[in-house]
């Protein structure tokens, strides 16, 4: 019997990630990267196992990006495609699991757009996009909200009237569970765990950041909330603010909640505490340069992210190991090294010369004898959905 093709699309406001996988392979066939969309710098870059390649995008919008996409699918795949999985970042309360897009998940997608203002849109772009190109074969959305809903409710409700929960869903959510659940799956493996056992705290560390306790691969406990501004500090995102912050800005500034929300998603975060960028590979090399402001995000981003994460030991009844993953978590030894320096209280201690000696791309263990497991684990969102989308298509 062949095996299927999944083509996995990963759609942000302003880049499409996608994957082209066949089953049971470790590596993608095809992967790649289109960024910069909407502007006069869109880019396409791709790569197989044997090659890197990139193209300027002449009109750089989703459809077009996705148009640039097909010949190289159509190139690698050797055979049709058995369905698309698609990256979801808000499911609201109705999604739990994978769902085959209709028009009534379209539908429920477009409803929960206010609360992912950055991602449920572009996701949607992404679909439609994807649905005009590949019509005939199953689209299958995947939620990041999903791993989550098996948060008990004294961790995922806020201390507001219950009416706001029952009538009209506010309730914390959490988000990138896509990789929380796939880090700390390959975690319980490499550690020599029963498939899927052991606790453990994941820090997702990209554009978006998110930490999250699992215990035996349920989620108990997230950083993100209602929506993915709640919690870590992130590239332009402030997390945690004092609510009374809107009423504050609105009185004395005068500011609308548009002008605000703008503030906390998008020129907030590293960006605003550094005043300098939102991109962490340049701040450490600002911070090495002296710069205040980058020296100070860097700080702030680290102190917040322990402090997430010794509060998130609450939910669990032990710890057996701390997660690293996503561009910052893989990449950058020094935001680990800082981040552990404050979690002493919980015994964790990084073996030096493992964190800075870890290569790229692989999965290593770095904590020093005697303290709780720290691993730096690559996370493979598309993977991850690429499997989700085919048992889906097998029930
Ligand atoms: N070598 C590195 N050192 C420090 N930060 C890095 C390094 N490589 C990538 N990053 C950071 O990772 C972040 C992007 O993470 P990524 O997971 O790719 O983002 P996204 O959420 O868009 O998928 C950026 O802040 C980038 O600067
Ligand atoms: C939910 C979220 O923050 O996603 P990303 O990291 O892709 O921005
Ligand atoms: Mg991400």
């Amino acid at each position: 019997m062949t095996q299927r093709l999944v083509l996995v699309i990963n759609c942000g406001s302003s880049s499409i990630k996608f994957a082209l996988r066949r089953e049971g392979d470790s590596a993608a066939l095809l992967s790649g990267l289109a960024e910069r969309l909407g502007s006069d710098q869109a880019t396409l870059q791709w790569k197989t196992a044997s090659a890197l390649e990139e193209t300027l995008l002449e009109d750089g919008e989703h459809g077009s990006a996705m148009a640039a996409l097909l010949p190289l699918i159509e190139q690698h795949a050797g055979q049709p495609l058995s369905a698309v999985g698609h990256r979801v970042v808000h499911g609201g309360e109705h999604f739990t699991q994978a769902q085959l897009i209709d028009n009534k998940v379209i539908a429920a997608i477009s409803a929960n757009a206010d609360l992912a203002p950055l991602h449920n849109p572009a996701n949607l772009t992404g679909i439609q996009a994807a649905m005009a190109v590949f019509p005939d074969i199953p689209h299958v959305a995947i939620f990041d909200t999903a791993f989550h809903q098996s948060m008990p409710a004294y961790a995922y409700r806020y201390a507001i009237p219950e009416a706001l929960y029952r009538e009209h869903a506010i309730r914390r959510y959490g988000f990138h569970g896509t990789s929380h659940q796939y880090v700390t799956h390959r975690a319980s493996l490499l550690s020599g765990h029963a498939p899927g056992r052991g606790a453990w705290l994941s820090a997702h560390l990209g554009n978006g950041c998110s930490s999250c306790a699992v215990l035996d691969g349920r989620s108990l406990d997230t950083s993100m909330g209602l929506t993915p501004l709640e919690g870590l500090v992130m590239g332009t995102r402030s997390g945690d603010v004092d609510p009374n912050l809107h009423a504050h800005l609105g009185r004395t500034l005068g500011w609308d909640l548009p002008r605000i929300e703008q503030l906390l998603n998008r020129e907030s975060g590293l960006l605003g505490l550094s005043g300098l960028t939102n991109d962490m590979r340049q701040l450490e090399a600002a911070a090495d340069d002296d710069h205040e402001g980058a020296k100070l995000a860097i700080e702030v981003f680290c102190y917040r992210l322990a402090r997430s994460l010794l509060g998130l030991c609450a939910a669990l009844p032990r710890l057996d190991g701390l997660l690293f993953t996503g561009g910052i978590g893989e990449n950058s030894a020094k935001i680990r090294a800082r981040t552990v320096e404050h979690m002493g209280a919980m015994g964790l201690k990084l073996d030096e010369a493992a964190n800075n000696g870890h290569a790229r791309g692989e999965a290593v263990a770095i904590h020093a004898k005697g303290s709780p497991t720290i691993w730096v684990i690559p996370t493979d969102e598309e993977r991850q959905i690429a499997d989700e989308s085919l048992a889906l298509l097998d029930h």
